[in-house]
């Protein structure tokens, strides 16, 4: 007996499919079984799992287990199939005859029995010119032979890489990419899967490998940890390159064990092949992925064509003075001195940069460029007009609400307005922007390429705003686009400092600025109308978070209100815990309760969740917050899924349970992810426990959520040490590119003075030698670079000037 015949399997023929997702090929159908060695004598089964084609009436073997569904009961879930093999002269005739061949009707398909016998499909499958005999041409028989091989091929695939251990996702994406190539490509290179297939890294690269039996620092395993290791490290720093020196050593370590004395030799033939590949570019002894060093030359070259495609305004500066006073009169304000140059630079720029805190009136500004410029330029502040041409919006959908209500005039969010899904097509989408006025708002949180397809987008004549607080965190994805173009100092800039909200009782805003410089202000722990500290350690976090909540009521918030922040997910008074706990507290489970469960986390009716990816056709965007309303479960929809059905602030959006990856719990949600969105009250704990995380602009983001009421809990040291550490600036080029585009001499920089002793004295000797050879020799540093400069990033059909 063979060990796969021990296996659980049903026999049977598909009756119907009811559920498709052909992103991932998941399906869940009913077969009739025909035999099983389950033991299963309960008719029909329902039988899940990711398949690459199952057609109805057609008979196959299923491996894999019976699960007990908690709303569906007894199914079997697939872990590998088979198509039957049509068996018999009458089963083989049907095969022939069916919809899968058209061109072949019953007399044909008798034919090909007649002639080549019941072992027919092996018969084709060897030998493609089998068929010939039926004189049907050419392309036809070619059609039918790669269709059999095809149906073969695909399950042979889907079989294996279910023995490599590949779960039914990470399959079915493997197969999409490679499709019936899949199998001699893993055998070739399974490293390539690393360049080629999201969710595959180097580590599961390598255990295929070692199947296979490529190990050691054979070449494809240095080219598949030397990308994964750029990857890796380009996401924990933000930067936008990767140290040569510090990739190299890295990499040398993961490789070390079992390799021969060349490795150094052997990581810059990596390295070089990579960078002649195009998958990798290196510069200065700086390695960057390639579409994130295309990305930060395409914005610069973008930058330059708006720059120079603006070719003035219509208007004296004498009517848009006359505008702005009319415009003081209209909103009954009185512009500061900044404020005004800041509105008149807008105005009279191609590209103008605004950054300030809280209250220094950035939104006030925007109101009034729109008013102006919609004045001047004669255009109808009618969104629903043709010639209406602003166009406002913000990174995320809470940050492009607020936009939105505050300047009374549609925004909405960067994806939205570039039409991107926010899934992998978006790499190969081309959108073009036809407005005249493009304002953005929350400027910090875009990252290099989103903007860079933003950037892209815009076509020339189009005036730029870009707002924002350049003092928050920078955008989660790399980069930090917008302190670079500020720093650059290529482009007007106003960095607001006055601040107008003007509230007697406000002590939030004033306790920002001072965090902002860095000050440790005398009362920050004291207790004020509208903050508060309450010491304690890590431990009773949670604990003293319950009891706030709990008695939030009474100061008049109501519990949607309320929003914990807090800096990582791990530990007792991390974001997982804290949900947990505070789920217990507000939305407790009693027995007449629906509750559904995903993974450790339950979900009930009134839950407040966070959703975490963007579905621009659901009009529901990465960092939204909403309120569970319904839970549907599978035993109560003909779908027979559960749902759960979710109000994004008057969007209601029914998830399937295979979307719930998509949403969390959102009692207490990270500070990163509440950038762009403000609360009427915020509970912030930090512990010293947090020590990694803890820098002044992650404090200032945190403080500056706050509407009303701040409490701040936790260690004082821990706030104390988040002040005084300064984050250090993220490692870009931009600012670089921007000088070259813009022909601007760069400023000289650093050069070390070779009589100091450098104090990289940790770095092994060997290592060095590699890194000096891939800077000066080894590497031509321009090698992958020729296409960049400049005709590839030029849009618009602009010419090269020399
Ligand atoms: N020149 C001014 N004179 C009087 N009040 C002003 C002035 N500028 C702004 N304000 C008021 O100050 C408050 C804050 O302004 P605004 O909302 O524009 O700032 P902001 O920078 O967008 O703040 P935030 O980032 O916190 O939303 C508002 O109430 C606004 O009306």
């Amino acid at each position: 007996m063979t060990e796969s015949n021990e296996k659980p399997y049903f026999l049977g023929t598909v009756k119907a499919i009811f559920f498709e997702n052909p992103e991932n090929l998941y399906k869940i159908f009913t077969i009739k079984v025909k035999k099983t060695n389950t033991g299963w004598d309960g008719g029909d089964i329902v039988v899940t799992g990711s398949f690459g084609e199952i057609v109805e009436e057609e008979e196959y073997r299923f491996e894999g287990e019976i699960v007990d569904h908690p709303k569906y009961g007894q199914q079997f879930k697939a872990t590998t199939y088979k198509r039957s093999r049509p068996n018999g002269r009458k089963q083989l005739v049907a095969f022939f005859s069916s919809e899968e061949f058209p061109g072949i009707g019953k007399k044909k398909a008798e034919k090909i029995v007649d002639t080549l016998g019941e072992d027919a499909i092996d018969k084709i499958l060897q030998d493609p010119h089998a068929l010939d005999f039926l004189k049907l041409g050419e392309e036809k028989t070619q059609n039918i032979v790669e269709q059999i091989s095809n149906n073969h091929q695909t399950e042979q695939v889907l079989y294996q890489l279910n023995n490599y251990g590949f779960g039914p996702t990470l399959s079915a994406r493997i197969f999409q990419r490679y499709g019936v190539q899949t199998l001699d490509k893993l055998n070739e290179d399974p490293y390539q899967l690393v360049i080629d297939v999201k969710g595959v890294g180097f580590k599961r690269a390598d255990e295929l490998a070692k199947r296979i039996g490529i190990t050691g620092d054979d070449p494809r395993r240095i080219k598949g940890a030397l990308i994964q290791m750029v990857t890796l490290i380009v996401n924990e720093t933000g930067d936008t390159y990767v140290d040569g020196q510090e990739l190299i050593r890295r990499v040398g370590s993961i490789l070390r064990a079992n390799s021969t004395d060349d490795l150094q030799q052997k990581l810059v033939d990596g390295l070089r092949n990579l960078v002649k590949d195009g998958v990798l570019v290196v510069e200065d002894g700086n390695v960057y992925e390639k579409d994130l060093a295309d990305s930060e030359w395409s914005i610069a070259q973008s930058l330059k064509m708006i720059t120079d495609s603006f070719k003035g305004v219509a208007w004296k500066k004498k009517d848009m003075r006359t505008e702005l006073r009319q415009i003081e009169s209209d909103f009954n304000v009185k512009y500061d001195d900044s404020q005004e140059k800041a509105i008149e630079q807008s105005l009279t720029a191609p590209i103008f940069l605004l950054t300030g805190g809280p209250g220094t009136g950035k939104t006030t500004i925007i109101n009034a460029i729109v008013a102006a410029y919609a004045k001047l330029n004669d255009m109808p502040l009618e969104p629903e007009s043709k010639e209406y041409a602003i166009a406002l919006a913000a990174p995320t959908g809470r940050a492009a609400k607020h936009m939105g209500e505050s300047t009374g005039l549609p925004a909405m969010t960067i994806h939205r307005l570039l039409g991107l899904t926010g899934t992998e097509d978006d790499e190969f989408a081309e959108p073009s922007l036809d407005c005249k006025l493009l304002i953005i708002d929350e400027m910090s949180m875009v990252d290099t390429k989103l903007f860079k397809v933003l950037i892209s987008a815009v076509q020339p004549g189009t005036q730029i705003v870009l707002v924002g607080d350049r003092d928050q965190l920078p955008s989660v994805g790399a980069g930090q686009v917008f302190a670079d173009l500020i720093n650059s100092e290529v482009f007007p800039t106003m960095i607001l400092k006055n601040i107008h909200r003007q509230d007697e009782d406000s002590t939030i805003i004033q306790l920002a600025h001072d965090i902002n410089e860095g000050v440790i202000v005398d009362g920050i722990f004291e207790n004020r109308a509208d903050r508060s500290f309450i010491n304690c350690n890590s431990r009773d976090v949670p604990n003293v978070l319950s009891q706030i909540i709990s008695k939030s009521g009474d100061r008049g918030f109501d519990i949607a209100d309320v929003q914990v922040l807090a800096p990582m997910y791990r530990g007792t008074a991390g974001i997982d815990n804290l949900n947990y706990v505070i789920q217990n507290v507000v939305n407790p489970m009693t027995p007449q309760r629906k509750e559904v469960s995903m993974g450790n986390i339950k979900y009930r009716i009134k839950d407040k969740v966070v959703y975490l990816v963007n579905t621009p056709e659901d009009n529901v965007f990465n960092g939204e917050i909403g309120q569970i309303i319904g839970i549907i479960l599978a035993k109560e929809n003909t779908d027979k899924v559960d749902k759960l059905v979710i109000n994004f602030d008057g969007n209601e959006v029914t998830l399937d349970r295979k979307d719930w990856l998509n949403i969390t719990l959102a009692y207490c949600t990270s500070i990163h992810k509440s950038q762009g969105s403000e609360f009427e009250m915020v509970i912030l704990p930090l512990v010293n426990e947090e020590s990694r995380m803890l820098r002044r602009n992650l404090l200032y983001t945190a403080v500056t959520r706050a509407k009303r009421l701040l409490i701040m809990v936790g260690d004082r040291s821990a706030f104390e040490r988040s002040i005084r550490d300064q984050s250090s600036e993220r490692q870009t080029t931009l600012k670089e590119r921007i000088f070259t585009s813009f022909k601007i001499k760069q400023p000289d920089s650093e050069t070390p003075d070779e009589d100091v002793e450098s104090d990289e004295t940790t770095e092994p000797k060997d290592y060095r030698l590699t890194l000096d050879m891939v800077m000066n020799n080894a590497i031509d540093p321009m090698i992958g670079m020729d296409s960049v400069i400049p005709t590839d990033f030029m849009k618009h059909g602009e010419e090269v000037k020399k």
